[in-house]
């Protein structure tokens, strides 16, 4: 359908271009043919002169009736390519940026991405489409406007090419300026709304540090920076529209004046006049659009070559490729074999080093450690958002990059602290864990909430299921956005199951809850899962402390307890601490 779009387009451009001739030639006439209607009333000579001249205007009238159709014709074909090629442009540069690997978004920001996504693809949908048309009619006419006053009057022709160049330099100088401080408050402008932006997307944030009138001193001095821009911008700008509407005039007073001498010599007439200085105007509106048809060029040229970018930028690893095992053939054994690793934005930063830890196939392998130590980072290793920088990581002894990426991450469910669900209904975040979120049907959706905890809670909204959650919605608290998550996880049934559990204290209500939905989740399946609960480390099949880029200890609960002189039982010793104290506290 793609080609047929391009098809379509190339089409519409080419009658456009037709349509565009048809009304050009028409405008670029009329001052000729107006001049003879203008000679025609003056001299009066001819006997049938009404006759004459209604004929000669009805004639008139019906060729400047088919320039404007044309005109019509021409504005709708661009505009209708312009918006499908803005809308091809849009979906291919999105399925572009939504390939790309992690490492990418750390490294871009979201805002340019989302400008890229908007306003580029505008910007070049315009300018290959209306701007080209105009920028193709402005040349045109210019040219054609400058053969028909040589035609009309060779001198007062000759005289206007001798006056116009100086000015013309003046204003292009001008304009050029005027481009370059336009650019400089945009781009002032634009950091004023980045700040407005993350403000406001953080509001609770700024509310509970009580900075409101801070963020507010600092989007004002942004502000002011730009209306010190504009002020400067529009100084230029009163002087460049003062001198060029002074010189318009001027220029038209200079043909006036030599324009009335030729004719005192009898070697123009009235009707030659007007149809010059017609000429004229049309050359000045084309000369004018002419540069501003380059300044949009240029325009499309810049967001064309950032977004080409993005558009050829080859993901560094791709997302569907590699070997797929049978669904029987998982068994679900994870290793992790001498790995280390560095976030690519930090690079020298080395949060892994020659890290090794073996999860047996169908067991609970917990993973605590000192905030910072890397746990999170193990989960976006195995999910291959990020690949080690040497070692491997291996399931069922197949390294995982040779796996397919869809298929692997297919197999592994996620759970973690601070679940995010998107802005649509519970129904359709729960079915958001099916490999084909269509075919999932209610009563699937609401086994997996009666199994993770969430049916009777979902079931009190007046909606339901279909309530709907999210920055627009219900907000929900921690507990219920967990047991969400893990209906979202159960959906997907996967064989490994990476959980990340809350720091943040439940109420003992909601973490007996999430604690039962977890339980029931992890059955049968391997499972890694970041540790902060007592009980949860207890429960585990082993338990791998993590500190100082690699894994420091690694056995089950009583065994490392045993180790007087270890980490595992000074953490869990300012654990026990730790919960002393909030029992105290709560008494
Ligand atoms: N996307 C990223 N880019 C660069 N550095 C990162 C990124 N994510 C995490 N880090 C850094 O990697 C280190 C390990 O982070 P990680 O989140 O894995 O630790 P953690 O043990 O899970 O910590 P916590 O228990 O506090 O959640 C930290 O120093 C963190 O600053």
């Amino acid at each position: 359908s793609r080609t047929d779009t391009i098809i379509l387009t190339a089409k519409n451009v080419q009658s456009a271009v037709g349509f565009l001739v048809v009304s050009s030639a028409v405008t670029m006439s009329a001052p000729f043919f107006l001049g003879q209607v203008i000679d025609t009333i003056y001299t009066n000579s001819s006997e049938d002169f009404s006759a004459s001249l209604t004929s000669l205007c009805l004639m008139l009238s019906g060729v400047f009736l088919c320039g404007g159709a044309a005109n019509a014709a021409r504005v709708y074909l661009m505009q209708i390519s312009g918006q499908r090629i803005v809308r091809n442009l849009r979906v291919s540069l999105f399925s572009s940026i939504i390939r790309q690997e992690v490492g990418f978004f750390d490294k871009t920001r979201t805002g340019e991405l989302i400008n890229r996504l908007s306003a580029d693809t505008t910007v070049i949908g315009h300018s290959v489409t209306d701007n080209l048309s105009d920028g193709l009619r402005a040349i045109a006419q210019a040219g054609a406007g400058v053969s028909m006053m040589f035609y009309v009057s060779p001198s007062l022709a000759a005289f206007v090419l001798m006056i116009v160049p100086p000015i013309a330099g003046l204003a292009v100088i001008c304009g050029r300026y005027l481009r370059s401080i336009s650019k400089r408050t945009q781009d002032s402008l634009a950091e004023a709304t980045q700040l407005a932006e993350e403000r406001i997307s953080n509001i609770r944030t700024v509310r509970a540090f009580g900075k409101e009138l801070t963020e507010l001193e600092k989007y004002t001095e942004k502000a002011n920076y730009v209306l010190h821009l504009a002020k400067k911008e529009a100084i230029l700008l009163a002087g460049f529209f003062g001198v060029t509407g002074l010189s318009g005039n001027i220029i038209i007073l200079s043909v006036l004046y030599k324009g009335g001498l030729l004719m005192a010599s009898e070697h123009m007439t009235v009707g030659e006049l007007s149809s010059f200085l017609m000429y004229a105007f049309w050359v000045g509106i084309s000369i004018a659009g002419m540069s501003s048809f380059y300044s949009e060029l240029m325009k499309g040229f810049g967001a064309g070559s950032r977004m080409w970018e993005l558009l050829d930028r080859k993901p560094e690893f791709p997302l569907n490729e590699g070997i797929v095992l049978r669904p029987e053939q998982l068994k679900g054994q994870l290793e992790f074999q001498n790995v280390s690793f560095a976030y690519p934005t930090r690079k020298d930063a080395l949060i892994l080093q020659d890290m090794s830890l073996s999860i047996p196939a169908g067991t609970v392998m917990a993973v605590v450690g000192p905030s910072g130590s890397g746990k999170s980072t193990l989960v976006s290793l195995l999910l291959r958002l990020y690949d080690p920088d040497t070692g491997v990581i291996t399931i069922d002894g197949h390294d995982i990059r040779d796996l397919n990426p869809y298929w692997l991450r297919n197999h592994i469910g996620t759970v973690s602290q601070e679940p995010v669900l998107f802005s649509c209904s519970i129904a359709e975040n729960i079915a958001y864990g099916a490999p084909d979120s269509n075919t999932v049907t209610a009563q699937e959706i609401h086994r997996a909430a009666q199994i993770a905890n969430a049916y009777q809670f979902v079931q009190g909204f007046p909606k339901g299921f279909d309530t709907v959650v999210g920055e627009k919605g219900v907000l929900l608290s921690g507990g219920q956005k967990q047991r969400i998550a893990i209906a979202r996880a159960l959906l997907k049934n996967p064989k490994i199951l990476l959980l990340d559990e809350a720091t943040s204290a439940l109420d003992t209500e909601n973490e007996f809850l999430v604690q039962e939905a977890l339980e029931r989740l992890m059955e049968g399946r391997t499972v890694l899962i970041i540790a902060h609960r007592l009980s949860t480390i207890q429960n585990a099949d082993a338990v791998a402390v993590l500190d100082e880029q690699r894994v420091v200890e690694c056995g089950q609960h009583a065994q490392l307890l045993g180790n007087r002189q270890g980490l595992f039982r000074k953490l869990m010793e300012k654990q026990a601490f730790l919960q002393e104290g909030q029992k105290q506290a709560l008494r």
